[in-house]
């Protein structure tokens, strides 16, 4: 698991560190140099002559970059600062200096800006050291004019240099991974101690590149801000059944999805719960529909019974579409009589509530409140529309912004568990949030959430009493379906063109791949 912690609480954390006197600047800079000299090699064989510029700002942040960039100047790299600030990190400079590297004031001479964008393009390296944890708001000033001019070369030319950020990319936010102004995209991110949130959500975690962190001994307490699950956590915990087990204890998945004019919802959907190992899928939709997913998946069952999890929703059509008479082939009240039964508020249903997916149509069917072991899966358009619905006045633009807000926001207003899809998945719910960022861009195709919504009702249906029971677990398992999900998707043809059945067809084999790593 990849865990992110705000900025207050790393600066919380290395308060006693540094009381104590531990050299915390020194090892992470050394640290950083070390990946860098290790890019290097790998790009260009040797440290020795690598042309490294160093971007730095007012703060600790260049620091690091200057005390780094000493450490390579020390190793045959030609060093050069720009130092975008009449403050700097003083110790730095010494040091950069001392080593033999090169120092411009960009600060004092703005009109430089243009040869020296011409000189770090053409560098072998860049440290981005502009700010860190300590950003307010987006880059200002020389900064900001800097990595501006820096993309626009990269626009004009093509060829952007290899771009390490210390810490964060500069000009993100920090801790909700907005991008409101400038930032240098990197391909690498060397961050210190923990990660940040940012580096974990969209947007801003689309320009952080790989990120690897760097053990500072912070003894961060509490729960972290966002979580990544990884594959080792959600083999740990799948429920492999064992010879006690029976259909009935592996959990039966009851699915109202499809409709006459959208069957192929409902039949990705009981075809991906099938494939991700439920004890049995029954099919609770209307009669016609119900015929085509047996045809098509002649393990389930289109008959009533026990259910462990709902799945309500995907290709029921929703709002203006849904209000033309008939268009919901009757599955908005089967979908509704499903998630009263998940509530626990249906009479004569036995075995009390389960958790339930609330997908597309499904999501129109919801009560004010709703309990967390539901788990709504809307897109950003369907996010919006749900969280207007409740009074909200957002844009689909500014989900995309601040995905992680909106998502706590439907949370908040709900007590459902949100997850909110994308190319990278955010879920919250009581708790906590993740952010999973587990699959190709080429999984942006038809059907997709389908097959999400029944991988995710068969992981629930395994774990019906444990979730309503502790209904924080929800949202880990909600995290781990898009796991499972976007890791089918890449095992199901690396590096090209993917097709939602394909990615349910993979399933199985990805479980068995997590589970034998
Ligand atoms: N604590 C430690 O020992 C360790 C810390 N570590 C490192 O320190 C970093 C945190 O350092 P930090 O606290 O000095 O803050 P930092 O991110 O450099 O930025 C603050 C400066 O930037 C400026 N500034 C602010 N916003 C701005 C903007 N939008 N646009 C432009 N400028 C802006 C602001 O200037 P001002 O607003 O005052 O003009 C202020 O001077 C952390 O990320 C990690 O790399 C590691 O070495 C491990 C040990
Ligand atoms: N750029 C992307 N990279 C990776 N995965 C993506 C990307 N865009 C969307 N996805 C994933 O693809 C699926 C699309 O689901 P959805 O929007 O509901 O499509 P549909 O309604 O057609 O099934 C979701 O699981 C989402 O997380
Ligand atoms: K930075």
């Amino acid at each position: 698991m990849i865990s992110a912690w705000s900025a207050a609480d790393v600066r919380a954390a290395e308060e006693p560190l540094l009381v104590a006197g531990v050299p915390l600047m020194e090892r992470a800079s050394f640290a950083l140099a070390t990946v860098v000299a290790g890019d290097l090699r790998a790009r260009r064989r040797s440290v020795r002559g690598a042309g490294v510029a160093l971007l730095v700002g007012a703060g600790n942040n260049g620091g690091d970059a200057l005390h780094a960039g000493a450490v390579l100047a020390g190793r045959g790299a030609a060093v050069t600062a720009v130092l975008t600030s009449e403050r700097f990190h003083a110790g730095g400079r010494a040091a950069l200096t001392r080593a033999g590297g090169r120092v411009v004031e960009l600060f004092v001479a703005p009109d430089r800006l243009g040869a020296v964008v011409r000189d770090v393009a053409a560098s072998d390296g860049v440290l981005d050291g502009l700010v860190g944890i300590g950003a307010r708001g987006p880059l200002r000033g020389p900064a900001a004019d800097l990595v501006t001019a820096l993309r626009r070369a990269a626009g004009e030319t093509g060829a952007a240099p290899w771009v390490v950020a210390v810490d964060v990319p500069s000009g993100i936010g920090v801790d909700d991974g907005a991008v409101a102004g400038p930032v240098l995209p990197a391909d690498r991110t060397v961050t210190f101690g923990c990660a940040k949130p940012g580096l974990l959500l969209p947007p801003a975690a689309l320009l952080a590149g790989e990120v690897s962190a760097v053990d500072l001994g912070l003894g961060l307490e509490g729960a972290p801000a966002v979580r990544r699950l990884e594959a080792a956590d959600v083999a740990r915990s799948w429920p492999v059944p064992g010879p006690a087990d029976h259909k009935y204890t592996r959990g039966v998945v009851g699915v109202v999805a499809g409709t006459a004019t959208y069957p192929g919802a409902a039949v990705l959907t009981a075809t991906a719960a099938v494939r991700a190992g439920a004890g049995m899928v029954r099919y609770r939709g209307s009669g016609d529909v119900g015929r085509v997913v047996v045809g098509a998946r002649p393990e389930v069952v289109a008959a009533p019974g026990r259910v462990q999890s709902w799945v309500v929703g995907p290709g029921v059509p929703a709002g203006p579409e849904a209000a033309d008479a008939g268009a919901d082939d009757g599955q908005h009240e089967r979908g509704r009589a499903g998630l009263a039964a998940a509530a626990g508020r249906l009479a004569g249903t036995a075995g009390g509530p389960v958790p339930a997916v609330v997908d597309a149509g499904g999501l129109d069917l919801l009560d004010d409140r709703v309990p967390p072991w539901f788990v709504l899966t809307p897109h950003a358009g369907e996010l919006t529309t749900l969280l207007r619905s409740r009074g909200e006045d957002v844009r689909r633009e500014d989900v995309d912004a601040e995905p992680l807000r909106w998502a706590r926001r439907a949370h908040e207003l709900t007590g459902a568990t949100v997850l909110l899809k994308g190319g990278v998945t955010v879920v919250v719910g009581p708790g906590g949030a993740y952010a999973q960022a587990d699959g190709p861009g080429w999984l942006a195709t038809a059907g997709a959430g389908d097959v999400l919504a029944g991988v995710l009702g068969a992981m629930l249906a395994a774990r019906s009493a444990e979730v309503v029971e502790h209904p924080a677990r929800a949202a880990e398992v909600a995290a781990a379906a898009a796991l499972v999900h976007g890791r089918a998707a890449h095992g199901t043809n690396p590096g090209g063109p993917v097709a939602a059945l394909d990615v349910a067809d993979a399933v199985p084999r990805e479980i068995a791949g997590l589970l034998s790593s």
